[in-house]
């Protein structure tokens, strides 16, 4: 897996180096570049935004230096020139962070889990010229998306994020590839939320481990466990409990 990140706080994605990533980095399992789009202005001040056309407040990143960071790092090839899909190597996809984009979700995770190359774009101010974007997307896939319905000042949270939600999903990154399997979203767990998890001591400050966790009843531990996985979404998440498939319909009701 490449990972190409291109902003002007490189220092931002220092975060992705450390602990599993950056172990997974130092394996070969992932390859890991972050580029300063400054690099890519040829002016004194090296500026990357510009006033918005329209009016309205803040700035705009300028067109004109993303589109040659976004050639530098994903050179033109033959079949972008004439727009025909042959082409040898599959093609990267550009992951661009915005208020305004499509939810990004577990299942975004895996897509992206499943992709040889991924260029995220970092804008900042009040985002990047919308033609980078229809431009890229002439030569690419691109995705614009959002990790949630709040405001953050520039797309490099968004990115440690992502990332760290696709790469621990690839295979070889976590140290018990099977955790995955029965997280919170997954398809094991039908997309819901997982219950609490206990460990010793038995008591702690008065409060007891629930006594069927050391039953030793697998049956019944794995039936408890869905119960309060199906009771904590019904709590936090209803709108995940009303996508239950239609199997696990009798449980729920039995459960709630
Ligand atoms: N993803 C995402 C975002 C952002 C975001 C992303 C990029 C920029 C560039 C300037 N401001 C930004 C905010 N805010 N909230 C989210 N869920």
């Amino acid at each position: 897996m490449r990972i190409d990140v291109i902003t002007i706080f490189p220092e931002y994605l220092q975060p992705l180096r450390a602990a599993l990533l950056g172990k997974a980095i130092e394996r070969g399992l992932i390859s890991l570049d972050v580029h300063d789009l400054r690099d890519w202005t040829h002016d004194v001040h090296r500026a990357v935004d510009d006033a918005p056309y329209g009016g309205g407040p803040g700035m705009v990143m300028k067109p004109q230096v993303w589109g040659e960071a976004l050639d530098a790092v994903a050179p033109r090839t033959e079949s972008d020139e004439h727009g025909t899909e042959h082409g040898t190597g599959r093609r990267p996809r550009l992951v661009v962070p915005t208020p305004a984009g499509r939810p990004f979700t577990q299942r975004c995770a895996q897509e992206y889990a499943a992709e040889e190359h991924l260029i995220f774009a970092c804008g900042r101010y009040e985002g990047i010229d919308q033609r980078v974007i229809d431009d890229a997307a002439r030569r690419m896939p691109v995705d614009e998306v959002s990790i949630g319905d709040y405001v953050l000042v520039g797309g490099e949270a968004a990115v440690l994020v992502i990332v760290e939600a696709f790469a621990r999903l690839l295979p070889g990154v976590l140290g018990n590839p099977s955790s995955a399997a029965q997280d919170s979203f997954s398809t094991a767990l039908d997309g819901l939320l997982e219950g609490p998890s206990y460990t010793r001591p038995e008591v702690w400050r008065d409060l007891a481990v629930p006594d069927v966790l050391l039953s030793g009843n697998h049956a019944l531990v794995d039936r408890w466990r869905r119960d309060q996985a199906l009771v904590r979404t019904f709590h936090r998440r209803p709108d995940l409990v009303d996508r239950l498939p239609e199997e696990a319909l009798d449980e729920r009701d039995r459960a709630l």
